[in-house]
Protein backbone atom coordinates (compact mmCIF):
# COMPACT_ATOMS: atom_id res chain seq x y z
CA UNK A 1 0.00 0.00 0.00
CA UNK A 2 1.05 3.32 -0.73
CA UNK A 3 2.43 4.97 2.77
CA UNK A 4 1.61 8.66 1.75
CA UNK A 5 -2.79 6.95 1.13
CA UNK A 6 -2.36 4.50 4.42
CA UNK A 7 -5.36 5.14 7.13
CA UNK A 8 -4.47 5.75 10.49
CA UNK A 9 -7.78 5.93 12.10
CA UNK A 10 -7.62 3.01 14.64
CA UNK A 11 -3.44 2.55 16.10
CA UNK A 12 -4.27 0.38 18.38
CA UNK A 13 -1.64 -0.63 21.67
CA UNK A 14 -0.95 -4.23 22.35
CA UNK A 15 1.45 -5.27 25.39
CA UNK A 16 4.02 -6.84 24.06
CA UNK A 17 4.25 -9.61 26.41
CA UNK A 18 0.31 -10.87 26.42
CA UNK A 19 -0.19 -13.59 23.88
CA UNK A 20 -3.96 -13.58 24.49
CA UNK A 21 -3.90 -9.46 22.81
CA UNK A 22 -1.52 -10.33 20.53
CA UNK A 23 -3.24 -13.55 19.01
CA UNK A 24 -6.71 -11.12 19.08
CA UNK A 25 -5.35 -7.87 17.37
CA UNK A 26 -5.08 -10.40 13.90
CA UNK A 27 -9.04 -10.70 14.02
CA UNK A 28 -9.33 -6.97 14.69
CA UNK A 29 -9.94 -4.23 12.06
CA UNK A 30 -7.78 -1.82 13.26
CA UNK A 31 -5.37 0.47 10.50
CA UNK A 32 -1.99 -0.22 12.56
CA UNK A 33 -0.84 -1.53 16.12
CA UNK A 34 1.33 -0.43 18.49
CA UNK A 35 3.08 -3.37 19.58
CA UNK A 36 4.28 -1.73 23.18
CA UNK A 37 7.46 -2.86 25.24
CA UNK A 38 7.81 0.42 27.25
CA UNK A 39 4.57 1.19 29.83
CA UNK A 40 2.05 -1.77 28.65
CA UNK A 41 5.02 -4.10 30.17
CA UNK A 42 6.00 -4.61 33.92
CA UNK A 43 9.58 -4.43 34.62
CA UNK A 44 10.08 -8.14 34.85
CA UNK A 45 8.21 -8.84 31.72
CA UNK A 46 10.14 -6.22 29.81
CA UNK A 47 13.31 -9.20 28.58
CA UNK A 48 10.55 -11.71 27.96
CA UNK A 49 8.48 -9.50 26.21
CA UNK A 50 11.05 -8.47 23.74
CA UNK A 51 11.31 -12.53 22.72
CA UNK A 52 7.49 -12.74 22.72
CA UNK A 53 7.05 -10.08 20.33
CA UNK A 54 9.68 -11.47 17.77
CA UNK A 55 7.86 -14.50 17.77
CA UNK A 56 4.45 -12.98 16.92
CA UNK A 57 5.28 -11.00 14.60
CA UNK A 58 7.30 -13.89 12.89
CA UNK A 59 4.59 -15.66 12.90
CA UNK A 60 2.90 -13.03 11.05
CA UNK A 61 -1.00 -13.17 10.19
CA UNK A 62 -1.36 -9.40 10.91
CA UNK A 63 -2.40 -9.11 7.23
CA UNK A 64 -2.11 -5.36 6.09
CA UNK A 65 -2.09 -3.51 9.44
CA UNK A 66 1.46 -1.01 9.85
CA UNK A 67 2.91 -2.97 12.66
CA UNK A 68 5.08 -0.38 14.71
CA UNK A 69 7.06 -1.59 17.72
CA UNK A 70 7.41 0.66 20.93
CA UNK A 71 10.55 0.41 22.26
CA UNK A 72 11.32 1.84 25.95
CA UNK A 73 13.61 4.66 26.31
CA UNK A 74 17.59 4.69 25.30
CA UNK A 75 18.00 6.33 28.73
CA UNK A 76 16.67 2.83 29.99
CA UNK A 77 18.14 -0.06 30.51
CA UNK A 78 15.71 -2.10 28.50
CA UNK A 79 16.26 0.52 25.15
CA UNK A 80 19.08 -0.39 23.63
CA UNK A 81 18.55 -4.21 23.58
CA UNK A 82 14.90 -3.27 22.38
CA UNK A 83 16.45 -1.07 19.79
CA UNK A 84 18.70 -3.96 18.42
CA UNK A 85 16.13 -6.59 18.67
CA UNK A 86 13.14 -4.38 17.27
CA UNK A 87 15.39 -4.11 14.31
CA UNK A 88 15.09 -7.72 12.75
CA UNK A 89 11.77 -7.60 14.07
CA UNK A 90 9.20 -8.46 10.70
CA UNK A 91 7.61 -4.73 11.51
CA UNK A 92 6.99 -1.65 9.43
CA UNK A 93 8.32 1.13 12.28
CA UNK A 94 9.78 1.60 15.53
CA UNK A 95 8.39 4.14 18.06
CA UNK A 96 10.57 6.11 20.27
CA UNK A 97 9.12 7.43 23.87
CA UNK A 98 9.74 10.92 25.47
CA UNK A 99 11.52 12.30 22.16
CA UNK A 100 12.83 15.55 23.36
CA UNK A 101 15.66 16.39 20.57
CA UNK A 102 16.95 15.02 16.90
CA UNK A 103 19.57 13.68 19.33
CA UNK A 104 17.68 11.02 20.89
CA UNK A 105 16.21 9.97 16.78
CA UNK A 106 19.78 9.76 15.63
CA UNK A 107 21.04 7.31 18.90
CA UNK A 108 18.06 5.10 17.27
CA UNK A 109 18.76 5.42 13.66
CA UNK A 110 22.85 4.43 14.58
CA UNK A 111 21.04 1.40 16.49
CA UNK A 112 18.12 0.29 13.97
CA UNK A 113 19.84 1.44 10.46
CA UNK A 114 17.01 2.40 7.70
CA UNK A 115 13.91 1.40 9.41
CA UNK A 116 11.50 4.30 9.52
CA UNK A 117 11.44 5.71 12.74
CA UNK A 118 7.93 7.01 15.02
CA UNK A 119 7.91 9.27 17.79
CA UNK A 120 6.39 9.73 20.83
CA UNK A 121 5.39 13.35 21.58
CA UNK A 122 4.57 13.68 25.07
CA UNK A 123 6.95 15.77 27.48
CA UNK A 124 6.65 19.73 27.14
CA UNK A 125 10.20 19.61 25.34
CA UNK A 126 9.69 17.62 23.01
CA UNK A 127 6.63 19.71 22.15
CA UNK A 128 8.62 22.86 21.99
CA UNK A 129 11.30 21.34 19.53
CA UNK A 130 8.73 19.45 17.41
CA UNK A 131 9.61 21.33 14.28
CA UNK A 132 12.80 19.96 14.52
CA UNK A 133 11.71 16.65 15.50
CA UNK A 134 9.09 16.47 12.96
CA UNK A 135 11.52 17.43 10.22
CA UNK A 136 14.05 14.40 11.09
CA UNK A 137 15.15 12.67 7.63
CA UNK A 138 13.77 8.73 8.76
CA UNK A 139 10.65 10.09 10.94
CA UNK A 140 7.37 9.04 9.75
CA UNK A 141 4.83 9.92 12.42
CA UNK A 142 4.23 11.57 15.44
CA UNK A 143 1.82 9.28 18.38
CA UNK A 144 1.10 11.86 21.18
CA UNK A 145 1.47 10.87 24.51
CA UNK A 146 -1.63 12.65 26.14
CA UNK A 147 -0.95 10.98 29.88
CA UNK A 148 2.68 11.48 29.86
CA UNK A 149 1.42 15.05 29.10
CA UNK A 150 -1.24 15.67 31.73
CA UNK A 151 1.60 14.34 34.28
CA UNK A 152 4.16 16.44 33.14
CA UNK A 153 2.05 19.51 32.96
CA UNK A 154 0.01 18.54 36.15
CA UNK A 155 -3.19 19.22 34.68
CA UNK A 156 -6.33 17.60 35.14
CA UNK A 157 -8.08 15.43 32.26
CA UNK A 158 -11.26 17.48 31.26
CA UNK A 159 -13.41 16.82 28.35
CA UNK A 160 -12.74 19.59 26.12
CA UNK A 161 -8.58 19.25 26.73
CA UNK A 162 -7.70 22.78 26.98
CA UNK A 163 -4.31 22.28 29.01
CA UNK A 164 -3.14 20.19 26.51
CA UNK A 165 -4.27 22.50 23.37
CA UNK A 166 -1.31 24.04 23.28
CA UNK A 167 0.86 21.22 22.96
CA UNK A 168 -1.30 19.25 20.63
CA UNK A 169 -1.22 22.25 18.38
CA UNK A 170 2.69 22.40 18.20
CA UNK A 171 2.79 18.57 17.51
CA UNK A 172 0.06 19.11 15.06
CA UNK A 173 1.54 22.18 12.81
CA UNK A 174 5.07 20.35 13.09
CA UNK A 175 3.50 17.21 11.80
CA UNK A 176 1.75 19.16 9.24
CA UNK A 177 4.41 21.29 7.90
CA UNK A 178 6.60 17.97 7.51
CA UNK A 179 3.83 16.07 5.71
CA UNK A 180 4.20 13.17 8.95
CA UNK A 181 1.31 11.11 9.90
CA UNK A 182 0.06 12.64 13.78
CA UNK A 183 -1.74 10.29 15.67
CA UNK A 184 -4.30 11.23 18.59
CA UNK A 185 -3.25 10.10 21.95
CA UNK A 186 -5.32 7.46 23.83
CA UNK A 187 -8.79 7.46 25.95
CA UNK A 188 -8.54 6.13 29.30
CA UNK A 189 -12.31 5.50 30.11
CA UNK A 190 -12.17 2.02 27.51
CA UNK A 191 -15.97 0.83 28.29
CA UNK A 192 -17.28 4.73 28.16
CA UNK A 193 -17.87 4.95 23.85
CA UNK A 194 -19.91 8.08 23.99
CA UNK A 195 -17.24 9.95 26.05
CA UNK A 196 -14.19 8.56 22.92
CA UNK A 197 -17.22 9.44 20.26
CA UNK A 198 -16.24 13.25 21.92
CA UNK A 199 -12.80 12.69 21.77
CA UNK A 200 -12.46 11.35 18.26
CA UNK A 201 -14.78 14.21 17.15
CA UNK A 202 -12.30 16.65 18.66
CA UNK A 203 -9.31 15.26 17.13
CA UNK A 204 -11.14 14.54 13.33
CA UNK A 205 -11.87 18.32 13.77
CA UNK A 206 -8.15 19.10 14.83
CA UNK A 207 -6.88 17.56 11.97
CA UNK A 208 -5.04 14.47 13.57
CA UNK A 209 -5.02 11.14 11.04
CA UNK A 210 -6.54 9.29 13.43
CA UNK A 211 -6.72 7.62 17.51
CA UNK A 212 -4.18 5.36 19.81
CA UNK A 213 -6.45 3.04 21.65
CA UNK A 214 -5.82 0.72 23.91
CA UNK A 215 -8.98 -2.07 24.03
CA UNK A 216 -10.84 -3.84 20.88
CA UNK A 217 -14.00 -2.17 22.21
CA UNK A 218 -12.79 1.25 21.09
CA UNK A 219 -11.88 0.13 17.42
CA UNK A 220 -15.31 0.57 15.65
CA UNK A 221 -15.50 4.14 17.15
CA UNK A 222 -12.44 5.50 16.22
CA UNK A 223 -13.05 4.19 12.38
CA UNK A 224 -15.79 5.55 12.33
CA UNK A 225 -14.54 9.00 13.68
CA UNK A 226 -11.86 9.28 11.54
CA UNK A 227 -13.17 8.14 7.93
CA UNK A 228 -15.11 10.35 5.75
CA UNK A 229 -18.68 10.20 6.25
CA UNK A 230 -21.22 9.24 3.35
CA UNK A 231 -22.32 13.25 3.46
CA UNK A 232 -18.83 14.30 3.20
CA UNK A 233 -17.88 11.81 0.47
CA UNK A 234 -21.38 13.18 -1.41
CA UNK A 235 -20.32 17.01 -1.29
CA UNK A 236 -16.92 16.08 -2.46
CA UNK A 237 -18.12 14.42 -5.14
CA UNK A 238 -20.63 17.15 -6.45
CA UNK A 239 -18.18 19.92 -5.83
CA UNK A 240 -15.56 18.34 -8.04
CA UNK A 241 -18.20 17.44 -10.97
CA UNK A 242 -19.34 21.29 -10.25
CA UNK A 243 -15.73 23.51 -10.28
CA UNK A 244 -15.27 21.02 -13.51
CA UNK A 245 -18.52 22.53 -15.08
CA UNK A 246 -17.12 25.59 -13.89
CA UNK A 247 -14.08 25.49 -15.19
CA UNK A 248 -15.20 24.27 -18.50
CA UNK A 249 -17.21 27.41 -19.16
CA UNK A 250 -14.19 29.62 -18.12
CA UNK A 251 -15.25 30.68 -14.43
CA UNK A 252 -12.77 30.32 -11.31
CA UNK A 253 -15.68 29.95 -8.58
CA UNK A 254 -18.70 27.61 -8.51
CA UNK A 255 -21.34 27.75 -6.11
CA UNK A 256 -22.72 24.51 -4.20
CA UNK A 257 -25.38 24.57 -1.22
CA UNK A 258 -25.16 28.35 -1.22
CA UNK A 259 -20.81 27.60 -0.66
CA UNK A 260 -18.15 29.01 -2.66
CA UNK A 261 -16.31 26.24 -4.50
CA UNK A 262 -12.76 27.39 -5.49
CA UNK A 263 -9.42 25.50 -6.44
CA UNK A 264 -8.24 24.74 -2.87
CA UNK A 265 -11.65 23.41 -2.27
CA UNK A 266 -11.30 20.98 -4.52
CA UNK A 267 -8.03 20.01 -3.39
CA UNK A 268 -9.47 18.76 -0.17
CA UNK A 269 -12.77 17.43 -2.04
CA UNK A 270 -9.88 14.95 -4.17
CA UNK A 271 -7.96 14.21 -0.87
CA UNK A 272 -11.57 12.69 0.94
CA UNK A 273 -11.93 10.60 -2.26
CA UNK A 274 -8.37 9.30 -1.58
CA UNK A 275 -8.80 8.40 1.66
CA UNK A 276 -12.09 6.88 1.39
CA UNK A 277 -10.46 4.56 -1.74
CA UNK A 278 -7.53 3.92 0.63
CA UNK A 279 -9.92 2.44 3.56
CA UNK A 280 -12.30 0.35 0.95
CA UNK A 281 -8.51 -0.86 -0.10
CA UNK A 282 -7.36 -1.85 3.28
CA UNK A 283 -10.91 -3.16 4.38
CA UNK A 284 -10.94 -5.39 0.98
C1 LIG B 1 -6.95 -2.25 29.79
C2 LIG B 1 -6.67 -3.74 29.72
C3 LIG B 1 -5.72 -4.14 30.84
C4 LIG B 1 -7.97 -4.53 29.87
O1 LIG B 1 -7.66 -5.88 29.62
P1 LIG B 1 -8.68 -7.07 29.89
O2 LIG B 1 -9.11 -7.02 31.33
O3 LIG B 1 -8.06 -8.34 29.38
O4 LIG B 1 -9.92 -6.65 29.01
P2 LIG B 1 -11.08 -7.52 28.49
O5 LIG B 1 -11.30 -8.71 29.34
O6 LIG B 1 -12.23 -6.61 28.27
O7 LIG B 1 -10.54 -8.00 27.06
C5 LIG B 1 -11.41 -8.59 26.13
C6 LIG B 1 -10.60 -9.28 25.08
O8 LIG B 1 -9.80 -8.33 24.37
C7 LIG B 1 -8.42 -8.65 24.49
N1 LIG B 1 -7.68 -7.39 24.63
C8 LIG B 1 -7.72 -6.52 25.64
N2 LIG B 1 -6.95 -5.45 25.38
C9 LIG B 1 -6.40 -5.69 24.18
C10 LIG B 1 -5.50 -4.95 23.38
N3 LIG B 1 -5.01 -3.76 23.79
N4 LIG B 1 -5.16 -5.47 22.18
C11 LIG B 1 -5.65 -6.66 21.77
N5 LIG B 1 -6.52 -7.42 22.49
C12 LIG B 1 -6.86 -6.94 23.68
C13 LIG B 1 -8.30 -9.55 25.71
O9 LIG B 1 -7.18 -10.35 25.60
C14 LIG B 1 -9.61 -10.31 25.63
O10 LIG B 1 -9.47 -11.29 24.61
P3 LIG B 1 -10.34 -12.63 24.65
O11 LIG B 1 -9.83 -13.37 25.83
O12 LIG B 1 -10.08 -13.31 23.37
O13 LIG B 1 -11.78 -12.23 24.76
C15 LIG B 1 -6.06 -4.09 28.32
O14 LIG B 1 -6.99 -3.72 27.37
C16 LIG B 1 -4.71 -3.53 28.05
O15 LIG B 1 -3.72 -4.01 28.56
N6 LIG B 1 -4.68 -2.55 27.15
C17 LIG B 1 -3.46 -1.97 26.67
C18 LIG B 1 -2.89 -0.99 27.69
C19 LIG B 1 -1.72 -0.33 27.06
O16 LIG B 1 -1.30 -0.68 26.01
N7 LIG B 1 -1.16 0.69 27.73
C20 LIG B 1 -0.03 1.39 27.24
C21 LIG B 1 -0.42 2.33 26.16
S1 LIG B 1 -1.17 3.81 26.71
C22 LIG B 1 0.17 4.85 26.72
O17 LIG B 1 1.15 4.49 27.30
C23 LIG B 1 0.10 6.09 25.86
C24 LIG B 1 1.20 7.12 26.02
O18 LIG B 1 2.48 6.65 26.25
C25 LIG B 1 0.81 8.20 26.99
O19 LIG B 1 1.67 8.65 27.76
O20 LIG B 1 -0.34 8.64 26.91
MG1 LIG C 1 3.66 7.78 27.53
Amino acid sequence: MDQRARPYRSVLYIPGSKDRALEKARGLPVDAIIFDLEDAVAPDEKVNARATLAAALEQGGYGNRMRIVRINGLDTQWGEADAKAAASMDCDAVLLPKVETTAQLDALVALIGDKPIWSMMETPRGMLNAAEIAAHPQLSGFVMGTNDLAKELQTRFRPDRLPMMAGLGLCLLAAKAEGIVVVDGVYNAFKDAEGLKVECDQGRDMGFDGKTLIHPAQVDVANAAFAPSEAEIDLAQRQIAAFEDCEASGQGVAVVDGKIVENLHVVTAREILAKADAIAALEG
